[in-house]
């Protein structure tokens, strides 16, 4: 998913990053932890195009971002801040988003936006901060990029809401003596029957059932999925 071999970049001959390397060939969710200015954001850019590299190679999901249409359709960077029109309700981003994105969730998508309680005619740019973070994190998820990248997720959200964030793709999990019991929104295909019997886990189908039952819950106990 993301090839990164000596990677280095400066801006104005300042040297931000220094033979990085980093390799994830299955879906994960990454963190990228580090001072203030050590170039986490710069990283961010370049694995989405938006930086060229100095020197080095730089792929995502097998395309090399810098300067490539074809890379919108393999990484999404919700920035910090995203800039959204200011005629935008959360309706028009999201619609926006649809269009630009293959793989575009809307049943995801609105079930976001009813978990974050977002009011979908007030224009975004009348929303706090937290709520900015909440339409970003709908359009990033519900996006379903091979590779999604957000930079400062969390910000302006309280500790509820950031919960929420955290722990959106499981769905319900439950302790049963010493098992854990864990309901998680995926398909059910061959990878991952594999990737679960490699990892010594016990996966079967959910009940229909039980699955709205946990998608539909306002106080969800979505929770994480690792
Ligand atoms: N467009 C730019 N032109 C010149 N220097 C820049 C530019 N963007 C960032 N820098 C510098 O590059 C360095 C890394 O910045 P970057 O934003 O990548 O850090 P960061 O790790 O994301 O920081 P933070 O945790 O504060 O968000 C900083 O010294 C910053 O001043």
């Amino acid at each position: 998913m993301i090839n990164i071999k000596n990677l280095s970049f400066a801006y104005d001959k300042k040297n931000i990053l220094k033979d990085v390397n980093l390799s994830e060939t299955e879906p994960l969710i990454v963190g990228l932890w580090g001072r203030n200015g050590s170039g986490k954001t710069t990283l961010m850019k370049i694995l989405s195009g938006l930086e060229k590299p100095g020197s080095g190679i730089v792929e995502v999901d097998g395309v090399v971002p810098y300067n490539n249409i074809e890379a919108m359709h393999h990484v999404l960077f919700m920035q910090e801040d995203h800039p959204y029109s200011d005629l935008w309700d959360v309706n028009d981003a999201l619609g926006f988003a649809s269009d630009f994105n293959r793989n575009w969730d809307q049943t995801l998508a609105d079930e976001l936006v009813y978990i974050f309680q977002l009011p979908r005619n007030q224009k975004i740019r009348k929303f706090s901060k937290g709520m900015n973070t909440m339409i970003t994190i709908v359009i990033g998820l519900a996006s379903k990029s091979p590779v999604t990248i957000f930079d400062e997720p969390s910000n302006g959200l309280d500790a509820h809401m950031r919960k929420q964030f955290y722990d959106m793709t499981v769905l319900e999990e439950r302790k049963l003596g010493k098992q854990l019991k864990v309901m998680v929104d995926e398909a059910y295909t061959e990878n991952l029957k594999m990737r679960a019997e490699a990892n010594d886990l016990t996966i079967e189908k959910a009940p229909f059932q039980d699955y709205l039952v946990n998608l539909t819950k306002r106080e969800s106990n979505i929770n994480a999925f690792a």
